[in-house]
C-alpha cells in the first residue's frame, strides 16, 4: 500500500503526483476538455458556491454509507464513472481500477473505450457496468451489449451527450489522436479479431433507446442528461435512471455544470428514478451536497485515473477511500447518520453568496 506522503493527503496532492508521473500528452488528455474549458472549471466552482448548514445534536453515532442502488446494495455513494484509456495511465490499466472498487465495495462503470476486455475486468471482481456508445452498426453494438452481460455486467450507462467528438485543443496541441502502438480499445474487437474504432453517431435518437430496451434485460441509465425535458423523455422511455453529466467538460464547452443542472433534473423526475451525478466532485461536502440536492450517488473520473497513475490499484484504492472517510466526517459534522438524512434544507448557495448570481435551475422548461 501506498503511504500517505506517496500519495497524498486529498485529491488535488494526488493529482499534483499523476500530473508528475505521466507524460505531458497524456496528462492533458485525461485533464484537459472541450474548447475554452469554461466547463471543466465551472464543474468543481459550482461546489464552492455551495454552502453546508449543518444540524447539531443529532446523536447520528456511526455513520452508514452504504446505499441501495438498481436494488443492489452500494458501500458508499461513490462510483467510478467511465473513462478511457487506463492503460495510458499504468501498465495494468482498467484491471487495476476494477480491482480498487471491488475492494472499496463500490461500482465500475467500465468505459467502452476500456483497454482491457471486459471480461479480465470482471475477472477482477467487483460490480461492473458498462458504459456504451451506441454505434451506426446494430449488429455490431447488438454484439457488444451480449459480450457485456456475458461478463456479468449488471447495468448499461448509454452516452447521449456525444453525437460528435468534442474539440480538445490540448489533444490537438500535442498531436494526440490515437493510443499508442500496442494499447487498443479491447472492447471494438470484431469476430475478426480487428479493432473498430468507435464512432460517434449524430444521428442517435430516443428510437435507439427503445431498441436497446429491447436487445437487453440489463437496467438502463442516460448518461449526459442536463435538460429537465430530456430527463421527462427518459422517463417515459422507460430507462432505469439518469446520470448528469457535461462529460467532465469534455463534449460542449459552455454547458451548465452539474450541480446547478441537478435540481431541475430531480424536480422532473420526481422520484421516479434514481439521478446520479459526475463532474467535479473532489472532497467528501461535494458528494454530501450533490446527495442533498437530490442525487442518490456520485461519480468520479479523473480522481480515479489520478490515483491509477500514482499507485495502480492501490493509488485508485488511496483516491476512494480519501472520499470515503472524506463524506464519513462531513456527514457526521453536518449531523447526518447517512445519505438518506440529506436534504436541500442543508445547502445554501448560490443565492446567499454575494456576487455570485442564481443557480441556474431550468424547473420546468
Ligand atoms: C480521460 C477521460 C476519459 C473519458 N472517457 C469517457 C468514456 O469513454 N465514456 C464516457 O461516457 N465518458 C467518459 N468520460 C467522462 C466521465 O465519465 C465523467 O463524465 C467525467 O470524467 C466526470 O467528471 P470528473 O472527471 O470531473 O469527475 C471521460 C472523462 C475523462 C476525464
Ligand atoms: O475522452 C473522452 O471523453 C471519451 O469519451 C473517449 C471516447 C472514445 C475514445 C476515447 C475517449
Amino acid at each position: 500500500m501506498l503511504t500517505l506522503d506517496e500519495a497524498g493527503l486529498n485529491l488535488a496532492d494526488v493529482a499534483a503526483e499523476a500530473r508528475r508521473r505521466l507524460e505531458p500528452a497524456h496528462w492533458d488528455f485525461f485533464a484537459g476538455g472541450a474548447g475554452g474549458e469554461r466547463t471543466v472549471r465551472a464543474n468543481e466552482a459550482a461546489y464552492t458556491r455551495r454552502w453546508v448548514v449543518p444540524r447539531v445534536l443529532r446523536g447520528t453515532g456511526e455513520r452508514d454509507l452504504r446505499i441501495c442502488l438498481l436494488g443492489e446494495p452500494v458501500s458508499m455513494p461513490v462510483l467510478v464513472a467511465p473513462t478511457a484509456f487506463h492503460r495510458l495511465a499504468h501498465p495494468d490499466g482498467e484491471v487495476a481500477t476494477a480491482r480498487a472498487a471491488a475492494e472499496a465495495g463500490t461500482v465500475m462503470v467500465v468505459s467502452m473505450a476500456a483497454t482491457r476486455g471486459v471480461e479480465e475486468i470482471a475477472a477482477a471482481g467487483g460490480r461492473l457496468w458498462f458504459q456504451l456508445y451506441p454505434q451506426p452498426d446494430l449488429e455490431f453494438t447488438a454484439a457488444v451489449v451480449r459480450r457485456a452481460e456475458a461478463a456479468g455486467c449488471r447495468a448499461l450507462v448509454v452516452t447521449v451527450d456525444s453525437p460528435v467528438f468534442g474539440r480538445r485543443e490540448r489533444d490537438l496541441r500535442h498531436g494526440f489522436v490515437d493510443l499508442p502502438p500496442g494499447l487498443a480499445c479491447e472492447n471494438m474487437r470484431d469476430t475478426d479479431g480487428r479493432v473498430r474504432t468507435i464512432e460517434m453517431d449524430a444521428g442517435l435518437g430516443w428510437e435507439r433507446i427503445a431498441w436497446l430496451r429491447g436487445i437487453t434485460s440489463l437496467p438502463i441509465l442516460l448518461k449526459g442528461v442536463l435538460h429537465p425535458a430530456d430527463a421527462r423523455l427518459a422517463v417515459a422511455h422507460g430507462v432505469d435512471g439518469l446520470l448528469v453529466s457535461n462529460h467532465g467538460g469534455r463534449q460542449l464547452d459552455g454547458a451548465l455544470a452539474t450541480l446547478d443542472a441537478l435540481p431541475g433534473i430531480v424536480a422532473a423526475v420526481g422520484g421516479r428514478l434514481p439521478v446520479l451525478v459526475d463532474g467535479g466532485v473532489r472532497r467528501g461536502t461535494d458528494v454530501l451536497v450533490a446527495l442533498a440536492l437530490g442525487a442518490t450517488a456520485v461519480l468520479v473520473g479523473r480522481p480515479v485515473l489520478w490515483g491509477l497513475a500514482v499507485g495502480g490499484a492501490a493509488g485508485v484504492r488511496h483516491v476512494l477511500d480519501l472520499l470515503r472517510a472524506d463524506l464519513d466526517r462531513a456527514l457526521a459534522l453536518a449531523g447526518a447518520a447517512r445519505p438518506a438524512d440529506l436534504g436541500p434544507d442543508l445547502v445554501a448557495g448560490p443565492d446567499l453568496v454575494a456576487g455570485c448570481g442564481p443557480v441556474a435551475t431550468v424547473v420546468g422548461a
